[in-house]
């Protein structure tokens, strides 16, 4: 299983394996998955009847290369209202040594089990000029950089179990779930510093240069970060909803004459200045998911 390369190297079986596995393990029967970016662990704090499994412990799962810290390399199980849920504390990145079918393992897990929809979250520069460090931005639409370049998890050959060979990606976030995000933040007071934006995806590890900078704002990116779009194109790729929110921990250098440069504790600390807020904005986003299904049904 898990080798590296640029295609997929975990067959139908392997999904199959971790699925029973987990199933069999928990009675929760969850209908929306998180991913928690970077700092964000906590979003898991507003579910009850929790159950945790370390990544180590479950049959296939990608292990922590110990980039990771606190309580991260967790899958978390827990009800929000009534609704069962699964929270990944800590995701893994193409910048860390993961092949992409790695990356992307859990999200084929949550759809195996009857997950229907995937709130991805994660932390990212601010390109949109707009921007300020804090701001909750709705994804609205990706660029995926490394697909471009023949980094992509659904090259090799296709599982039709999955999906098609040739997804549509234009309508990749669900626009009834951004809109429901909007609403949820406008209520809890967040309208002020919620955006709506087109996320680019690179690889890292390092923060971008300024004409890279460049670059992204001309291309129409509004901000920048080393994940969640591979997560995405799987999820989409086999029929999940999906709601990115992408905190902008930071604003990404187009000058040359700024001083200020970008490290990770900044990252980190602008994640743990809002943690609480996105923790109550995602708790109060599935809450409201569950009584539109009812109204919906
Ligand atoms: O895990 P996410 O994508 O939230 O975190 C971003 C990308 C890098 O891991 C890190 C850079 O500081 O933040
Ligand atoms: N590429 C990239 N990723 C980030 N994650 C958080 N901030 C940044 C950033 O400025 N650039």
């Amino acid at each position: 299983m898990h080798t590296k390369g640029n295609s997929c190297c975990c067959s139908f079986e392997d999904y199959k394996l971790t699925t029973e596995w987990l199933l069999n393990q928990t009675s929760h029967r969850p209908k929306i998955a998180v991913i928690c970016g970077s700092g964000l662990g906590l979003l898991a704090d507003g579910a009850t009847n929790k159950q945790t499994f370390r990544y180590q412990d479950i049959p296939n799962f990608p292990v922590s290369t110990g980039a990771w810290s606190g309580h991260e390399g967790c899958l978390v199980f827990g009800t929000i209202e009534d609704t069962s849920c699964v929270f990944m504390q800590g995701h893994f990145h193409l910048y860390e040594g993961y092949s992409l079918c790695q990356v992307t393992f859990p999200v084929r897990i949550f759809k195996l089990m009857g997950v229907e929809s995937l709130l991805v979250t994660n932390a990212s520069g601010g390109i949109c000029p707009d921007f300020k460090v804090g701001d909750i931005m709705i994804i609205k639409d990706h660029i995926n950089l490394p697909g471009f370049a023949g980094q992509h998890p659904l090259c090799g050959p296709n599982d039709e179990r999955f999906g098609i060979r040739f997804p549509c990606m234009s309508d990749a976030y669900s626009k009834d779930l951004r809109r429901l995000a909007l609403d949820v933040g406008s209520e809890l007071g967040c309208s002020d510093f919620m955006r709506e934006g087109v996320f680019c995806m690179v690889s890292g590890p390092n923060f971008e240069t300024i004409a890279e900078a460049r670059m992204l704002l001309i291309l129409g990116c509004d901000s920048v970060g080393m994940s969640t779009v591979p997560e995405v194109t799987v999820a989409k790729h086999c029929g999940l909803r999906v709601l990115g929110l992408s905190l902008i921990t930071n604003m990404v250098s187009l000058d040359y004459s700024r001083e200020e440069k970008v490290n990770h504790e900044e990252v980190l600390q602008t994640s743990k200045m809002r943690a609480e807020v996105l923790q109550k904005l995602v708790t109060a986003l599935i809450c409201r998911y569950q009584q539109q299904s009812i109204n919906t049904h």
